[in-house]
């Protein structure tokens, strides 16, 4: 296995009610696997991109994957000389613990079932469809244009650019700013693109339960297609309560009269809750309408697929999203996104985030959706270069 460490700006910080993201930071993951004693035309690639709050440090990820490398002994010499090493333990996946270190997780997951999927001729979304029994894989998948923190007039105009670019879902950050604030840019936002268009705001944990009611009586409004993440991630026991809250349930608590003012309840979706709580809790607790699935955050594909499938039989919506990673990562994620069968519009079109990347883009976005390459594996020679 060898490891590549990667630096990559963003051509504009990204802001967000945790503050601004300008920077993406982690490791390419290269396996050259064996099947049977012959090595598989390879190598296999991932990726392994931390963000504290969603996944580990990236100090911890890169002791987790070392410490595979060298056998479990994380304070080793880093095994090999030039980052070079004959090969993995056959049980290296399980020793990375997706709870704990859910990024290093993702990086060797990804790159062994891109070797095996290379191995089968299959392309990724088409293993992870087979390995979880499912129907063939869609060739695209829609996506959400991703607007951060500014003020109306900016966050308004970069939705129309967006619109005007074919995207009809547009995912908002809020909580950054005064509720009031918020709830002005929002309704610049619909004025500006009118009622044709999907919005999603995501407040990134920021709001206490009643500053959350008082979000939903003001945006209820404005036809949210889902307000992510409202409330702290361990509070799903708000988030349960804060579902099925129309504007006239939660305008009588904020002195609005419900008889005149009552629209459809906001749907919630809940993103940090499950890197904080588990999906099994998000689910048992009926606290969200919709879960963000992160592959980065959940472990790995593999495990993303799964988590979208158990969602689903609760009656969840799974949508899919990166953690603004680099192209392998983020293409890994679409093949996730394309087994989850008629995926509602996923945040996979981060790549533009980026002021440069570590290969071009083979998941080009257009009229709002991303196409799935074909493969093998994540994208066929795409990749060749890269470790
Ligand atoms: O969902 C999207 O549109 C893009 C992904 C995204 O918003 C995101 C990216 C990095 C870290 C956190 C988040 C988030 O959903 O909160
Ligand atoms: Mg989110």
């Amino acid at each position: 296995m060898r490891l590549r460490a990667f630096s990559l700006g963003l051509s504009s910080p990204l802001g967000t009610a945790r503050g601004a993201i300008d920077r993406r930071e982690g490791f390419l993951v290269a396996v050259d696997p064996e099947v049977d004693g012959e090595a598989v035309p390879g190598p296999g690639i991932g990726e392994a991109t931390p963000l504290p709050g969603w996944t580990e440090s990236r100090s911890a990820c890169e002791a987790a994957l070392r410490g595979v490398r060298t056998g479990g002994d994380s304070d080793g010499d880093g095994g090999g000389g030039g980052g070079c090493d004959e090969g993995i333990p056959g049980d290296a996946l399980s020793r990375l613990d997706p709870a704990e270190t859910p990024a290093a997780r993702h990086g060797l997951a990804l790159a062994l079932a891109d070797a095996a999927a290379r191995d089968a001729g299959r392309s990724l979304s088409e293993r992870l469809a087979r390995s979880e029994g499912l129907p063939a894989p869609a060739e695209s998948v829609p996506v959400n244009a991703t607007i951060g923190d500014g003020d109306p007039e900016t966050t308004a105009s970069a939705a129309e650019r967006a619109v005007d670019g074919g995207f009809d879902c547009l995912k908002i950050k809020v909580g950054a700013r005064d509720l009031a604030a918020d709830v002005e840019r929002l309704r610049a936002v619909r004025r500006t693109v009118g009622g044709g268009v999907a919005l999603r705001a995501d407040a990134n944990g920021a709001w206490d339960r009643e500053t959350a009611r008082e979000a939903v009586a003001g945006l209820a409004p404005l036809d949210l297609a889902y307000l992510e993440q409202p409330l702290p991630a361990d509070d799903l026991e708000g988030a349960a309560a804060l579902r099925g809250v129309g504007s006239g349930t939660a305008a009588a608590t904020v002195g609005v009269d419900p008889e005149t003012d009552a629209d459809p309840p906001v749907p919630i979706a809940l993103d940090e809750s499950l890197s904080a709580r588990g999906l099994d809790a998000v689910l048992d607790a009926d606290a969200a309408d919709a879960v963000v699935l992160k592959p980065m955050a959940l472990g790995g594909p593999d495990r993303a697929v799964a988590a979208a499938s158990r969602a689903r039989a609760a009656g969840v919506e799974p949508v899919v999203t990166t953690t603004v990673d680099a192209v392998v990562a983020r293409t890994a994620a679409v093949h996730v996104a394309a087994a989850v069968p008629d995926v509602a519009p996923c945040g996979l079109a981060t790549g533009s985030l980026l002021d440069g990347d570590l290969a071009p883009d083979p998941c080009p976005v257009t009229a709002g959706a991303m196409a799935v390459p074909s493969g093998p594996g994540l994208a066929g020679d795409a990749f060749a270069d890269l470790p």
